[in-house]
């Protein structure tokens, strides 16, 4: 099976990588294009795949995935249609572009899906949503849904919660980055050397994720668990609460949703 991408930016990257760390796919197997020379210069050197500046050569691939940014989706559409054929499959992990839409600026029949993975696909660690278009056979959703377990989770949703999928995992990345980063930056104010405070911050959120994951305890209950009576824990907890830790996060995340709903 051949796989190419139109976009080798972050999120291709991280999609080439983790298919081929995890063997799913051989680098012969996979052709990636970009805007630019060194892009698709980087990109060849980074992963050994073939890269190409020509869409219309990723276009013959079997599973075409369109991995740039909003603004270019309607261009590079224009740009293949007239080549992507009955058998293919088009794969688009672009934000705020809906099945409809897609559809209608193809102007013709193609088999559609429509996905929102999120960066950790370059360690195995994604998750991924994706919607199938009508004319997508269980067979062929499967089989994309094969590719996208390969570096991680995938579940079929329906489209209408693609906002909400596009806040609570294709974004929240950053947020969790973002995180980790001001625990870092705390622990190094109480005299913590830097490259050992990112270890500790992010093994705790790795540790703590998996709990969620694994004890299928609510997150409060195993909150309450690390929050022993007049301790350290339940300070820190308060502190959260008085500069709107969670209204804060519940904000941000509907800004996201927002935005992809009115992109
Ligand atoms: N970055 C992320 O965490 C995620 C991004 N996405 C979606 O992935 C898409 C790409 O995002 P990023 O990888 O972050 O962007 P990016 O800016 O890193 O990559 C976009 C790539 O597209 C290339 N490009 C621009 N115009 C082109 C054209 N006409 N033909 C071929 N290539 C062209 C650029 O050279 C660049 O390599 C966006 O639509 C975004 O919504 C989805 C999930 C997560
Ligand atoms: O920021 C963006 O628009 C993309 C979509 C999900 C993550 N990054």
């Amino acid at each position: 099976m051949k796989v190419g991408f139109i976009g080798a930016g972050n999120m291709a990257s991280a999609m080439i990588g983790g298919m081929l760390q995890k063997g799913l796919l051989q680098k012969e197997d996979i052709i990636a294009s970009s805007a630019t020379q060194k892009t698709a210069d980087r990109v060849a050197q980074e992963f050994g795949i073939r890269t190409t500046l020509d869409n219309k050569e990723v276009a013959k691939a079997e599973i075409v995935i369109l991995a740039i940014k909003p603004i270019y989706c309607e261009g590079v559409i224009r740009e293949i249609r007239d080549q992507i054929g009955e058998n293919q499959i088009v794969v688009t992990i672009v934000a705020g572009r809906s099945l409809q839409w897609l559809s209608d600026t193809f102007g013709k029949p193609v088999k559609l899906i429509r996905t929102m993975p999120n960066t950790p696909a370059l360690v195995g660690e994604a998750v991924t949503a994706l919607c199938p278009g009508e004319l997508v056979s269980e067979e062929e959703l499967e089989e994309v849904c094969r590719l996208f377990r390969g570096f991680g989770k995938a579940e079929v949703v329906g489209e209408h919660l693609m906002d909400a999928v596009v806040a609570v995992s294709g974004s929240s990345p950053a947020y969790v980055f973002m995180f980790i980063e001001a625990m870092a930056d705390a622990a190094v104010a109480e005299g913590m050397p830097r490259a050992q405070a990112y270890q500790f911050a992010a093994q705790s959120v790795l540790g703590s994720a998996k709990m969620v994951l694994e004890t299928g305890k609510h997150p409060g209950e195993l909150k309450d668990m690390v929050c022993s009576p007049a301790g350290t824990t339940i300070a820190g907890v308060c502190k959260l609460e008085e500069k709107g830790f969670r209204s804060s996060v519940m904000e941000c995340m509907k800004a996201c949703a927002d935005k992809s709903r009115n992109m």
